[in-house]
C-alpha cells in the first residue's frame, strides 16, 4: 500500500529528505514551501512527486509529516497542527537542529492523540536552499530521534522504516542530552566561527589587506560563518541556556589560554597544542557526526580540462565519486582538487588510477 509522506519545507533538509525518501518502495512524496519559487523547483528538480499550496489538505492523507523548516517555523506549524484533520496513524517528525522547545508541543500533540517524534540529522551544509538538497546527504551520518517518554515501538519503527532509506545511522537520546551535545559540537562552534570572522572585519580600517590573507586556516574554521543566518538565529534562541553555558566554558579556556601567553613557557604551548591535536585526530571518521566521506585530494596543474580529464580516467575504470570540490588556497590561483568516494576500496583504486594514468600526485588530507 502507498504510504503517503508530506514534507512541509523544501530547502537543503527537506529537499535532501524527499530526495533520499524516494528510493522507498510505494512512496508518494507532497511537498509544501512557503516559498513559490522553491515549490516550482522542487516539482521541476522532481526532489517532490507533486507539491500543494495548502499543506493542511494534503495533511488528511499523509502517513508522515516531516517537517524541514527552520526550527521557530515548526513551533508555528506544530501549533497549527493541533486543528488538523489527520489520520489517526499518521506519524510526525522534524529535523530541527534543536529539540526541547520542539519536544514541549510534541506533549501538547500527544495530549490531542496526535504522534511526534523529534528528529535531526547530523549532517548538512553551509548552504541553503533546493538547490544545495542531495540524495546522499545524511549516509552514514548520525539520525538522532528524540521520542518522549512512553512513546510506543511500533511508532519508532514504522519511523525508522522510512528513515532506513536516508542510510543514516538513527539513535535515539532524550531532547535534552540532545541540545546538550549538539550546542558542543555544532551551535557553540556556528557561534565561534561568526565571531571570527566579525574579528577579521574589526581589521578593516587599519589593515585592510588581512581579509585577502585569509588562506586554508581561517576559511576552514569559518565556513560555518556563511550559514543561514534565519536558521541560527533560531537555534541560538532555541538553545540559550545551553550555549550560555558553553560560553561560560570557552571565556573559561581563553583564560587558560591567556595565562600560557602571559607565561611564555614553550613547553606549556606545545603541549596545549599538543593535547587538542590528539583529542581532534581521534575523533572518528567515516561516520557520525565527524563523517568525512573518503577524501583524495589531487594535486592539478593549472590548464582547460584538467577536471574533465581526471573524471574521465575514474569513469574509464567505473569508480564511482560522491562529490568534487576545489579547495582555493590561494586568491586567483587554481587550487587542489577534492574528490570523495564512498569506500575507502574506491578511493585507494581512485588514488592509483590518477596517479598512474595522469601522473597528478594524490594525497590523503
Ligand atoms: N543546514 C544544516 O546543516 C542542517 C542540518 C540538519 C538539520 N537542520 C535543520 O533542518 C531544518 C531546515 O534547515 P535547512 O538547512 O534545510 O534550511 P533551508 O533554509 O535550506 O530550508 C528551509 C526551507 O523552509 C522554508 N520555510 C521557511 N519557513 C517556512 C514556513 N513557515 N513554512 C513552510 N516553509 C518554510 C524555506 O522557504 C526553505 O525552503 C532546520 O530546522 C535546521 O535546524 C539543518
Ligand atoms: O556542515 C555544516 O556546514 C553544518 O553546519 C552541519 C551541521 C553541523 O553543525 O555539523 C549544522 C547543523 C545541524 O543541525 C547539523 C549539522
Amino acid at each position: 500500500m502507498t504510504r503517503n509522506v508530506l514534507v512541509i519545507g523544501l530547502g537543503l533538509i527537506g529537499g535532501s529528505i524527499a530526495l533520499a525518501l524516494q528510493k522507498a518502495p510505494e512512496v508518494k512524496i507532497v511537498g509544501y514551501d512557503q516559498d513559490e519559487n522553491t515549490a516550482k523547483q522542487a516539482e521541476m528538480l522532481n526532489v517532490v512527486h507533486e507539491t500543494v499550496i495548502a499543506p493542511e489538505i494534503a495533511a488528511k492523507d499523509a502517513d508522515v509529516i516531516i517537517f524541514g523548516t527552520p526550527v521557530n517555523a515548526t513551533l508555528v506549524w506544530l501549533d497549527q497542527l493541533k486543528d488538523w484533520q489527520l489520520k489517526s496513524t499518521v506519524i510526525i517528525t522534524d529535523t530541527g537542529s534543536t529539540k526541547k522547545a520542539i519536544m514541549q508541543k510534541a506533549a501538547e500533540l500527544r495530549a490531542k492523540g496526535i504522534t511526534f517524534i523529534g528528529g535531526h540529522p547530523m549532517a548538512g551544509s553551509h548552504k541553503s536552499g533546493i538547490l544545495a538538497a542531495k540524495p546522499h546527504l545524511f549516509e552514514n551520518a548520525y539520525y538522532m530521534l528524540t521520542p518522549l517518554a512512553g512513546e510506543e515501538i511500533v511508532h519508532m519503527a514504522k519511523l525508522e522504516s522510512l528513515l532506513k532509506y536516508t542510510h543514516a545511522k538513527v539513535v535515539s537520546v532524550s531532547a535534552h542530552e540532545h541540545d546538550h551535545m549538539t550546542a558542543v559540537v555544532s551551535h557553540f562552534p556556528h557561534i565561534i566561527a561568526a565571531s571570527l570572522v566579525h574579528q577579521l572585519r574589526t581589521e578593516d580600517d587599519n589593515y585592510p589587506m588581512t581579509r585577502s590573507l585569509a588562506a586554508g586556516g581561517f576559511r576552514d574554521i569559518t565556513r560555518i560563518a556563511s550559514s543561514n543566518p534565519i536558521l541560527w538565529r533560531d537555534i541560538t534562541l532555541q538553545n540559550r541556556k545551553e550555549l550560555l553555558m558553553q560560553l561560560k566554558d570557552w571565556q573559561a579556556e581563553m583564560g587558560r589560554v591567556q595565562q600560557l601567553l602571559e607565561q611564555g613557557e614553550a613547553a606549556d604551548i606545545e603541549q596545549y597544542f599538543a593535547s587538542a591535536k590528539s583529542v581532534r585526530d581521534e575523533l572518528p571518521v567515516g561516520a557520525g557526526a565527524f563523517f568525512t566521506p573518503f577524501d583524495l585530494y589531487v594535486d592539478v596543474p593549472d590548464y582547460a580540462g584538467v577536471i574533465a580529464e581526471v573524471i574521465g580516467y575514474l569513469a574509464d575504470e567505473a569508480i564511482s565519486i560522491t562529490n568534487l570540490r576545489i579547495v582555493e588556497s590561494r586568491e586567483d590561483v587554481f587550487g587542489v582538487l577534492v574528490i570523495s568516494f564512498q569506500t575507502e576500496e574506491d578511493r585507494k583504486r581512485a588514488a592509483n588510477c590518477i596517479e598512474k594514468r595522469a601522473k597528478f600526485e594524490t594525497y590523503i588530507s
